[in-house]
């Protein structure tokens, strides 16, 4: 029923909580992709297409946005048929189309939507749950519903190893297989796994069908089906968003074209609120650093700048997106606009403080340490009998 035809172009649903790594992952496949032509459709939570921008420069014409709202309830379907039309032409040339979701987005409804999609040369690729091994804990606890998208995934990547401690690695990996049912686990750090697994080796037609058409439309019809799908937290009558991730965050949206005094900036970093959960975007810091902008990530308490020089000809300016639960939007973004800083001049210690959360190149592995296929165990802890026997947990 799933099998795709020859000709027809897999849809990869990519999902993943907030700050997880999934646009990380994404423009890695983009790197590695060797003669595979990846479209990719980003569905960005905040008013500002930050991920987008963090995707575009890889990809050209071959990706698109779908901005402000999470995909799985506020964007117009249609939006989205007409982008994976877009992409499925000819002519694009397209191998396979992935969906970064925002990290607030229901990965079941998008499947739905992929499923629903009448599209005739696009089929249902498989969904990719990205999770955090290091805020794994604190996530779940907060919206124990992660435990139900990690039961609908086909592929999870277990990501940011590299910031969980040894004994830690293995109970997150251990936990996350429990929850995973049948699906692979992929461990990693920076989204570095083998792109195969997204690309020749779709996933297999048992494990999609555990979301299968008729679950789908069980669920649409607010039957029991069973799969812990649309239970637990409430179940999901469509129109409404009961039980979704994103209907308890908020989001803003911070533009200037003055640039930030970088002090002040770390002032509002070091003392933001713990509501405050992920800040994503680009800095001008002005006369302090005029070759370069600063992409600035925040994940819970983790923040990392990354200079990266201004394209020629780009405006300056600073884009900045904040999404938080029970956090005050317009103080925050009140507190921003106080941090910007219109001086000509820059003294030299000013950027110290933003300095510190540089990312060390050394934090960044080679490049060349992809998560292969033969490291990779299904849940059940059963290796596929073509991979040469190696530990998931290594
Ligand atoms: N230490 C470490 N940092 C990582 C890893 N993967 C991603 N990051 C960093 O985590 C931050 C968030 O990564 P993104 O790829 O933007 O996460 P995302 O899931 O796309 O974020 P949202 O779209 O906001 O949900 C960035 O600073 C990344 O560089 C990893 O394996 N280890």
């Amino acid at each position: 029923m799933l099998v795709p035809e020859r000709s027809q172009i897999p849809v990869v649903v990519l999902a993943g909580f907030l700050g997880s790594g999934k646009t990380t992952l994404l423009n890695h496949l983009l790197h590695r992709s060797g003669g595979s032509r990846i479209g990719a459709i980003v569905n960005d939570f905040g008013a500002i297409e930050i991920d987008a921008m963090a995707v575009a420069g890889a990809l050209g014409d071959s990706t698109v946005s779908l901005g402000n709202g999470c995909l799985c309830c506020a964007v117009d379907v249609s939006e989205l048929d007409l982008y994976l039309e877009r992409l499925s032409r000819p002519s694009a040339r397209i191998d396979v189309i992935v969906i970064e979701a925002s990290g607030l987005a229901e990965p079941q409804e998008l499947v739905r939507m992929v499923l629903a999609s009448e599209n005739p040369r696009v089929v249902y690729g498989g969904l990719v749950e990205v999770v955090d091994a290091a805020e794994f804990d604190a996530t779940r606890k907060k919206h124990p519903e992660i435990d139900r998208h990690l039961s609908l995934a086909d592929l999870v990547v277990v990501n940011k190893l590299d910031r969980a401690a040894d004994g830690e690695r293995e109970r997150v990996l251990r936990l996350v297989r429990s929850l995973s049912d049948r699906a692979a686990i992929v461990p990693a750090t920076y989204g570095r796994i083998d792109p195969e697994f997204l690309f020749d080796r779709r996933p297999s037609e048992e494990r999609v069908g555990q979301l299968s058409f008729d679950d789908l439309h069980r669920q649409e019809e607010g039957e029991p089906d069973g799969s812990g799908a649309g239970q637990g937290d409430g179940e999901h009558r469509h129109g409404e968003h009961c039980g979704h991730l994103h209907t308890a965050y908020e989001s803003l949206a911070f533009a200037s074209e003055v640039p930030l005094g970088p002090r002040r900036l770390m002032e509002f970093l070091d003392s933001r609120p713990d509501g405050l959960y992920r800040i994503k975007g680009y800095v001008d810091f002005g006369p302090h650093d005029r070759d370069n902008r600063y992409a600035v990530h925040a994940v819970g308490r983790f923040l990392r700048f990354y200079p990266e020089p201004w394209a020629p000809g780009e405006p300056r300016r600073t884009q900045l997106v904040l999404i938080g639960s029970g956090i005050d939007t317009t103080a925050l973004g009140k507190e921003l606009q106080s941090c910007e800083d219109g001086a000509p001049h820059a003294d030299e210690q000013s950027m110290w403080g933003v300095l510190r959360y540089v990312q060390d190149p050394d934090e960044v592995q080679d490049p060349d340490e992809v998560q292969g296929l033969d490291e990779v165990q299904d849940a059940d802890g059963v290796q596929d009998p073509d991979e040469p026997g190696s530990d998931a947990d290594a």
